[in-house]
C-alpha cells in the first residue's frame, strides 16, 4: 500500500469503514487496550530487570530478533516464581491501566454481537485478570503460556523455566495464525486485528489472518505501524461512532408521521456511544417540491404539523427510492389507502435484512378477505413488519404530553430496536406479541370515533357517548377475534385497545369530522322536509377542516362492512353496520343511538350493493327512507336528544 500521509489514514477509507462496520470478531493486541505494557517490560520492572528487558523487547518489536528468542532471554532475565507474578497482579490490576475508551468500545462491540479476542505476545498468567475486567471469556485469548519447574514434595509450580513453544504466539507470524485458527473454529466472515506493533499488522499480511488492520495509537505511536496501517485511531471513541449504525426513514410526511418523526429524531440523536442508530432520519414527503425545502430549511412541516420543529435531523426528500435508500428501519405512516401503492413502488429498492414498523390505522379488503397494512408490508417487501398503536393524538405527541403505545411484533429484537427507537419521556412504549390484535384495534376504533362524532352533532350528552363506546368496544373486539381467534383478550384493555378508543374519541379527526357531516346532515334534513336531503359531503368537510388531513375512518366503514356483508355477520355488529349505513346515506344520524333498529332496517337493493368509495350524499332512492326517519328530528336538537334517550333502551343488546 503506498504510503499515505497521518492525517488521511485518520480518515478511514470507505472499504475500512465497511469492513469495520460488518466485522463479526475483533482481536485486539493487549498492548492497546491498557496503558502500561502487558507483560513482560512491566513484570521486568517490578522483578529488577527493566533496562535489559527492554532492550530485548524492543528488538523484537523492531524485527532485529526473533521473536521466540527474545521472549527466552527476557523470560530468563525476569526469572519469577508464582508467588512474584501474584503480587505482580495485586500491584498492576487492570482497573488501574486501562486504555482510554477500551472498555467503552469492547462493551459496544459485544452490545452488536462481535466476538472480541486478545492476541497477545505476553502471557496468559498476566493476561487473564485484563480479559476478565473487560469481560473477554478466558477462550478468547490467545497468548503464550509459561513452563514452570514443579516442586516434587508440594505438587506445586516454583521456578520458571520457559514457556510453549507450541503457541502460535510465541513465534513470528504469530498473530495470524491465531486469527486463522479463530477462523478454522468459527465462521466469521469478516475480522479485524486492532494493535499498534509491528506484529498485529502482520495480521493482515499473511493470507487466513484478519480482512482489516486497525493501527492505534491511544497508547504508543510506532512509526512503522502508522506507515503502513489503512486506518490509525487515537482515540476508541472514533471507532465506537464508526460503528455502522441503522439508519431509519420514516415514510410518509403527515401529522402523526411528523410526530413520530420528531421523537424518533431526538432519539437517534443523543450523543450516547451506545445509541444505535444514524443521526439522520429521511423523511419521504409525496408532494415533493417546495415542501421539502421548506422542512429542510425551518425544520417544520407547514402543511401538516406546523409550529412545532422537528429537529435538524430530519431530511425531508421527495423521492421516496431516496428516502429508503440504505435504511434498515422503515417506518410507515401514511393514510392507509396509499401504503399499497407505495410498497409497489418500493419492491426491490428495500435494504435486505431491513425491518418495518407500521404506525398506519386501516386495512385493505379483497376478495380473498382482510388484508392489514403490516401485512401488505410483509407481503410486498418480504420484511419483518411490527405495529405502533395506541392513543397517540399527532398534536399532543408533539407537545410532548404523556402518551402510551404499545408494538405489535412477530420478531423480538425487532420489536426491542423499534422500541428504543421511540420510547421518549413522555412517550411509553411497551412491547406486545399480539401485533394483528393492536393493528386490528387501531383501525376498527376509527368507526366507533365517527359513531361518537354523530353523537355529538345530535347534541347528545355523555351517557349516549359512553353507551356508543362500549358498544363499538364489544363489536372491535368481536369482529378481530371472529376474523383471528388469536387475538387475546387483554388486548382489548391496552392503550391500543380502550386507550386508543377512547383518545380518538375524544380529540381525533374522525369524531371531529363525523360531527359536523351530522349537523349539516340533520340541518339539510329539517330544511328540506321529506325531500332528498343534501348535507355535505364528507370529502367536501375532510377538505375543509382537515385541510390535506386524511379521514381513515369513513373507508375503514366501508372496507369492514364489505367483509361483514360477505360473511353475513351485519346482524352481529348492529353498531358498525348502522354507522355504515349513516355515512353512506341510507340512514338517518340518530339512529347511531338506536343502532338495533338501524342494522335491521330495510336498504334499498341498489344500497346493499354499494362498493366502498368515500360516500356522497343520499341517494335519491333512499331519500324517502331519510326524510321519514329524521322526521323525528327535525325540530332540532331537541328532539334528536329525546328520540336518542328512548333509543338507549336498546343499547347493549
Ligand atoms: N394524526 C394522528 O393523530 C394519528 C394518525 N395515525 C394514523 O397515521 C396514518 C397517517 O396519518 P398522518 O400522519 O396523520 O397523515 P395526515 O392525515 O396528517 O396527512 C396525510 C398525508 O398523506 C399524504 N398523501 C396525500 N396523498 C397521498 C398519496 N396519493 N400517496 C401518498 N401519500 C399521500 C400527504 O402528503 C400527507 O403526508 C393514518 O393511518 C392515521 O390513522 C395514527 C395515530 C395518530
Ligand atoms: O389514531 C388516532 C389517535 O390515536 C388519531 O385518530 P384520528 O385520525 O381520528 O385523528
Amino acid at each position: 500500500m503506498p504510503s499515505l500521509p497521518v492525517e488521511a489514514r485518520t480518515v478511514p477509507s470507505e472499504r475500512a469503514l465497511a469492513i469495520w462496520r460488518s466485522a463479526d470478531a475483533v482481536c485486539f493486541d493487549v498492548d492497546c487496550t491498557i496503558t502500561v505494557n502487558d507483560g513482560l517490560d512491566l513484570l521486568a520492572e517490578f522483578m529488577g530487570v527493566k533496562d535489559e528487558v527492554e532492550e530485548l523487547t524492543n528488538k523484537a518489536m523492531d524485527g532485529t530478533m526473533s521473536l521466540t528468542r527474545s521472549l527466552e532471554e527476557r523470560l530468563n532475565l525476569i526469572n519469577c516464581s508464582p508467588d512474584d507474578i501474584r503480587r505482580f497482579i495485586k500491584a498492576y490490576p487492570p482497573q488501574s491501566r486501562l486504555a482510554p475508551g477500551i472498555k467503552e468500545l469492547i462493551k459496544a462491540l459485544q452490545k452488536r454481537g462481535v466476538a472480541v479476542y486478545l492476541i497477545s505476545g505476553g502471557f496468559r498468567e498476566l493476561l487473564l485478570p485484563i480479559a476478565a475486567y473487560l469481560g473477554i471469556p478466558k477462550d478468547r485469548v490467545f497468548a503464550n503460556r509459561m513452563h514452570w519447574q514443579w516442586d516434587d514434595e508440594t505438587g506445586m509450580p516454583t521456578k520458571l523455566v520457559g514457556f510453549d513453544i507450541s503457541e502460535p504466539t510465541a513465534r513470528n507470524q504469530g498473530k495470524p495464525e491465531a486469527i486463522a485458527r479463530i477462523r478454522e473454529t468459527n465462521p466469521y466472515n469478516t475480522v479485524v486485528m486492532i494493535g499498534d506493533g509491528i506484529t498485529d499488522l502482520e495480521a493482515v499480511q499473511t493470507s487466513g489472518g484478519a480482512d482489516l488492520f486497525i493501527g492505534s495509537g491511544v497508547v504508543v505511536e510506532r512509526e512503522a505501524v502508522v506507515a503502513e496501517a489503512e486506518w490509525y485511531v487515537y482515540d476508541y471513541r472514533q471507532l465506537v461512532s464508526a460503528l455502522s449504525r441503522y439508519k431509519v426513514a420514516m415514510v410518509g410526511s403527515g401529522a402523526w408521521a411528523c410526530a413520530a418523526a420528531r421523537m424518533i429524531a431526538q432519539n437517534t440523536s443523543q450523543d450516547d456511544p451506545e445509541d444505535e442508530f444514524d443521526d439522520n432520519v429521511s423523511m419521504w414527503v409525496h408532494q415533493g417540491g417546495e415542501l421539502v425545502d421548506v422542512i429542510n430549511a425551518t425544520h417544520e412541516n407547514p402543511a401538516y404539523f406546523p409550529g412545532i420543529s422537528l429537529g435538524p435531523n430530519v431530511v425531508a426528500t421527495g423521492s421516496l427510492a431516496e428516502a429508503v435508500a440504505d435504511a434498515d428501519l422503515l417506518v410507515f405512516c401514511a393514510p392507509h389507502q396509499y401504503v399499497r401503492g407505495i410498497c409497489k413502488q418500493l419492491m426491490g429498492k428495500v435494504k435486505p435484512g431491513a425491518a418495518a414498523i407500521s404506525l398506519t390505522k386501516g386495512m385493505r379488503v379483497t376478495p380473498e378477505g382482510p388484508e392489514l397494512i403490516s401485512q401488505i408490508v410483509r407481503r410486498t417487501l418480504g420484511i419483518d413488519c411490527s405495529v405502533l398503536m395506541g392513543g397517540n393524538i399527532a398534536e399532543d405527541v408533539g407537545r410532548e404530553q404523556l402518551s402510551e403505545a404499545v408494538i405489535g411484533y412477530s420478531n423480538l429484537d425487532n420489536a426491542q430496536r423499534f422500541k428504543k427507537l421511540f420510547q421518549r419521556p413522555y412517550f411509553r412504549v411497551t412491547l406486545l406479541p399480539d401485533p394483528i390484535g393492536a393493528e386490528l384495534c387501531g383501525t376498527l376504533k376509527n368507526i366507533v370515533a365517527l359513531g361518537v362524532g354523530m353523537v355529538d352533532g345530535l347534541d347528545l350528552g355523555p351517557n349516549s357517548k359512553a353507551a356508543v363506546i362500549r358498544q363499538g368496544l364489544l363489536e372491535m373486539r368481536d369482529f378481530c377475534q371472529a376474523l383471528y381467534p388469536s387475538v387475546r383478550d387483554d388486548t382489548f384493555l391496552e392503550c391500543c385497545g380502550v386507550g386508543d378508543l377512547v383518545a380518538t374519541c375524544i380529540g381525533g379527526r374522525n369524531r371531529r369530522v363525523a360531527e359536523a357531516w351530522t349537523r349539516s346532515a340533520v340541518e339539510a334534513a329539517a330544511a328540506e322536509g321529506n325531500g332528498p336531503a343534501s348535507g355535505r359531503s364528507w370529502a367536501e368537510l375532510e377538505a375543509e377542516l382537515l385541510k390535506g388531513q386524511k379521514l381513515q375512518g369513513v373507508l375503514t366503514s366501508n372496507e369492514v362492512q364489505q367483509i361483514l356483508r360477505t360473511r353475513g355477520w351485519e346482524a352481529h355488529y348492529p353498531l358498525f353496520t348502522t354507522i355504515n349505513r349513516i355515512i353512506n346515506g341510507h340512514l338517518p344520524p340518530h339512529l347511531v343511538v338506536d343502532y338495533i333498529e338501524g342494522a335491521k332496517a330495510e336498504i334499498p337493493d341498489e344500497a346493499e350493493e354499494d362498493p366502498v368509495p368515500l360516500p356522497r350524499r343520499p341517494a335519491a332512492a333512499v331519500a324517502r327512507l331519510f326524510g321519514q326517519l329524521v322526521g323525528g328530528i327535525a325540530g332540532g336538537a331537541a328532539a334528536g336528544a329525546g328520540n336518542a334517550v328512548s333509543s338507549s333502551a336498546n343499547l347493549g343488546n
